[in-house]
């Protein structure tokens, strides 16, 4: 039965070891292992004495040429409590920890984060701005009048009439509507960019499934083009199958 499971065997620096040099408490050092020989230092065939003498030292050399043959495994492994490390774990965690709290001065710290949380505002500040500015009409309508003020050359001026156009269909529902409703109240628009999209898209005509069929392109008669287009691929159906949807039903 070992003095120490090898599970639980525990690291000790060289100066810990060193203490352990009495009968009561004898260690020594072999091969950076470190041995309990208190009881076994009576019985050792080489007699107690050089034990003693190696008490708490590293006794690798010595035993290495005291012994005729290999140490019996059994009888090492039963003394063996521990191994020898530089720094103890603990240690080596606490220098960590002293090292990082010594770098670590609340105040810049503090600063950082303030730092970051102001540029972080800022920056949803100007994200909100501009999304505002994208969202509004007046602002595009101030844009077409900026671009309609600007000098123009002779080959601008056809481009300068379709401008004129856009300007007026941005501001279209500030005059009177033709079907006799009043107009938008001055300075603002009755039509939203939305809106208007949906009556744009209100407008497109669906195609019938028929007309769809018609309009498709002759499959060609061979290659790798009639390959394709013969529902080999991702859709698994001829192209003649495929009804493209074209605005609302
Ligand atoms: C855990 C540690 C040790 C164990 C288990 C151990 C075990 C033994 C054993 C089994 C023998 C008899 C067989 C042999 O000679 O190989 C022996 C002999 C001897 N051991 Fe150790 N030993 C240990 C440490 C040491 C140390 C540190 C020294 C010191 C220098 C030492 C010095 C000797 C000597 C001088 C002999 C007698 C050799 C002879 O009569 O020819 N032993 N030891």
């Amino acid at each position: 039965m070992p003095l120490v499971m090898p599970a639980l065997r525990k690291p000790y620096t060289v100066e810990e070891v060193m203490k352990h040099n009495t009968p009561s408490s004898l260690w020594v050092i072999m091969n950076r292992k470190v041995y309990d020989v208190t009881a076994f230092h009576k019985k050792h065939p080489g007699g107690p004495g050089v034990l003693l003498q190696m008490g708490g030292k590293d006794a690798t050399a010595a035993a290495a040429a005291a012994h005729k043959s290999i140490l019996p495994a059994n009888l090492m492994w039963e003394f063996c409590v521990g191994y020898i490390v530089r720094v103890k774990p603990q240690e080596e965690e606490k220098k960590v920890t002293k090292a990082n709290s010594a770098s670590s001065d609340p105040a810049p710290k503090a600063q950082v984060k303030k730092q970051k949380k102001a540029a972080a505002a800022e920056e949803q500040q100007a994200d909100a701005a501009d999304r505002e500015k994208r969202r509004s009409p007046p602002a595009f309508v101030a844009d077409v009048e900026k671009i309609l003020s600007r000098p123009v050359t002779a080959s601008q001026m056809r481009s300068q009439d379709s401008m004129e156009k856009l300007k007026s269909k941005a501001q279209g529902d500030m005059m009177p509507h033709s079907d006799g409703s009043p107009p938008a109240e001055d300075g603002k628009l009755e039509r939203t960019f939305t809106t208007i999209m949906e009556e744009m898209e209100s407008e497109l005509v669906a195609l019938s499934d028929e007309e769809a069929v018609k309009k498709e392109p002759a499959v060609p008669s061979g290659g790798l083009l009639c390959f394709l287009n013969s529902g080999c691929w991702s859709t698994g159906t001829t192209p003649n199958q495929r009804v493209p949807v074209i605005g609302k039903a």
